[in-house]
């Protein structure tokens, strides 16, 4: 992994966030197919995360989508927070900055108590849900303007595209795992996601230096939200900076910004639906290392699309992730319930 001075993170651990160019597994033949496989769940398995170029989705419909989100975020915020953001199950709509503390942390005093150490998380975000998931409408700002129509038509070609590159990437995962190619579509062909969009405002270095603690978005593993946990995160970032990754050693680094490139992170559904395989590795967003102008850092906008199996699955072991020696480590579970828990802590 490149830190931002440009050396690769190799050279002081052996934590590694390998690059890989997608469109040999998408257009390749069957050899460079299973290698690409490999690489991937070999990344997955090792840190956790991956950077995927080529990835399919065209370059300027994302473009686009940072373009709308920063135009979204710009709104007066009476007109964001009549889109409020209102239960887990939902989980759509608008969340103001100081409302979300991400963390690991279940408890509800603990989370506060870490609050209070690491201040709030200086971000604010809008989520979007898969269309007519009944009794949860999306909650568009269409009714404000044209560009709130726009926003929306951009928003859910986007939503399909992420939906289609993630069934890709489980592909892979099922290749990389020797298992027939098409084991997961079964599994989230609904588009169960969850499209978020993420505002990191301008911050003045001052407020770091007041409080070495202090991050943009506090460390956590990608657990989900509402009705399930997260199988995969496609995250795109801003070139601002600021993601770092957890090491097997306890230390962060940089997941450095590559132009054009996606970060894929496994979450904590298929961590567990691997048996442990592969890795849900913590990850936080902090003061970017760029010296900041003026004293002020610049704002950063990032995309994640989190991947979600299909509400109804019941998920259990995958094949091929256990026998009698490494045995099954966890309970098969509904994709419904264990998010809804976590969720309803962070808020
Ligand atoms: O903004 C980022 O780069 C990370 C966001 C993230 O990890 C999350 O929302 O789960
Ligand atoms: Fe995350």
């Amino acid at each position: 992994m490149l830190s931002p001075a440009g050396t690769s993170a190799a050279d002081s651990s052996a934590f590694e966030i390998p690059l890989i160019d997608f469109s040999e597994f998408l257009n390749g033949s069957p050899e460079t197919r299973s290698t690409t496989a490999l690489a991937i769940l070999t990344g997955f398995q090792r840190s956790g995360f991956i950077y995927l170029k080529n990835f399919g989705l065209p370059k300027p419909l994302v473009a686009e989508i940072f373009a709308k989100s920063a135009a979204f975020f710009k709104r007066p915020l009476d007109q964001k927070n009549s889109l409020a953001w209102t239960t887990p199950a939902a989980n759509r709509g608008y969340v103001a900055e100081g409302l979300e503390k991400v963390t690991d942390r279940t408890d509800g005093q603990s989370i506060e108590e870490l609050r209070a150490q690491e201040g709030q998380d200086l971000k604010e975000s809008f989520e979007i849900g898969r269309e007519g998931e009944e009794g949860h409408p999306n909650h568009w700002p269409d009714h404000f303007d044209a560009d709130g129509g726009k926003f929306k038509a951009h928003m859910q070609e986007f939503f399909g595209k992420c939906t289609q590159l993630h069934i890709e990437v489980m592909r892979a995962i099922a290749v990389g795992l020797g298992l027939e190619e098409g084991w997961f579509d079964g599994y989230c062909d609904q588009g169960d996601n969850t499209l978020r969009l993420l505002h990191y405002p301008e911050v003045s270095a001052e407020v770091f230096r007041k409080n070495g603690l202090q991050v943009r978005a506090g460390a956590h593993t990608d657990y989900g939200f509402v009705s399930l946990f997260r199988s995969i995160t496609l995250l795109f970032q801003d070139m601002a900076g600021g993601l770092q990754v957890e090491s097997p050693s306890g230390t962060f680094v940089d997941a450095t910004p590559i132009e054009d490139t996606v970060v894929v992170n496994a979450g904590d559904l298929l961590a567990r639906w691997s048996n442990d395989n592969v890795k849900s590795t913590k990850h936080r967003v902090v003061e970017p290392r760029k010296a900041a102008l003026s004293d002020k850092h610049p704002p950063r906008y990032s995309i994640a699309f989190f991947c979600n199996p299909n509400f109804d699955r019941f998920i259990e072991a995958i094949p091929g992730t256990y026998d009698e020696v490494n045995v099954r480590k966890y309970e098969g579970v509904n994709s419904g319930k264990y998010l809804e828990q976590r969720l309803a802590a962070t808020f």
